[in-house]
């Protein structure tokens, strides 16, 4: 079970909802990973035309929380005014903040990110802030009020996995006690395991669901890489070593002369 600002998941994988092949098949993917948040871009609906309508009902019907999401938001400004729409709309303050500050990479900008973190906080906001696994960004977000962090695993929709491992063990280290999810450019369950391994508390994916040949079967690949990736941090992997340790006891060993 994941507490995060005070609420118990039983899932440690977050979907995104868009780019699937259609509605339905995104629903089929969410039944089919058994998770119980969704996140779901209110720009990015709303500039598809379908807010208010079907998608929405379609979103609520799924029985699962939702976590409005501010993808797509280029400034301070436009996040903030995103996230109070969607607390309109869903009648939730859970928001997960982006503020994209590059257009290649879609790098958070992280300094629009405190910003707009402080004032939704302020505003009552519980903040999953999208960032950089730069700690002191990190300590800042803490300090905005943010209770969860999301740092990056590599760029959103590149299908990289962990570009910078060393980077992301430093931050758990860092942040031992503050739910960690691992958020973009995630591309295979295989990865999704390796941060779970690595003490993440959870991840969020979008693209490599939505975009996979049989996005219903992906989710439930995901859905236990992540619970096989936890199960094996639980269980204390070993640490790796330089040199070769015989895993077959000598002593005793038979001497035929
Ligand atoms: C859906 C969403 O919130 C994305 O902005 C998110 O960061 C996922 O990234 P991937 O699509 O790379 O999984």
């Amino acid at each position: 079970m994941l507490r995060v600002y005070g609420e118990t998941l039983s899932s440690r994988l977050f979907l995104g909802t868009a780019q699937y092949p259609s509605p339905s098949v995104m629903a089929e993917a969410v039944r089919a990973s058994g998770i119980d948040l969704v996140t779901v871009s209110l720009r990015r609906e709303t500039a598809g035309g379908r807010a208010g309508g079907r998608f929405w009902e379609l979103i609520n019907g799924l029985g699962v929380r939702v976590l409005p999401n501010t993808a797509g938001c280029h400034s301070v400004k436009e996040a903030v005014t995103t996230a109070q729409m969607a607390r309109e709309l869903f009648g939730t303050d859970w928001i997960k903040l982006e503020v994209i500050g590059h257009h290649d990479t879609l790098q958070p900008d992280v300094f629009g990110l405190v910003e707009a973190a402080r004032i939704l906080s302020a505003d009552g906001f519980k903040v999953f802030p999208y960032t950089t696994e730069d700690l002191v960004v990190g300590d800042r977000l803490l300090d905005a009020g943010c209770q969860v962090l999301m740092p990056w695993c590599a760029p959103i929709g590149s299908a990289r996995g962990p570009a910078s491992p060393d980077a992301l063990s430093a931050y758990r280290a860092h942040f031992a006690d503050i739910p960690l999810v691992v958020d973009a450019g995630l591309g295979r369950p295989s990865h999704a395991a390796a941060v779970m391994e690595m003490g993440f508390d959870a991840v969020l994916l979008n693209t490599a669901v939505a975009k996979a040949g049989n996005p219903v079967a992906m989710a439930a690949a995901f859905a236990g890489a992540v619970e096989a990736g936890r199960a094996a941090f639980q269980a204390q992997p070993l640490a790796p070593r330089d040199m070769a340790v015989p895993s077959t006891p000598v002593i005793g060993k038979a001497v035929f002369e």
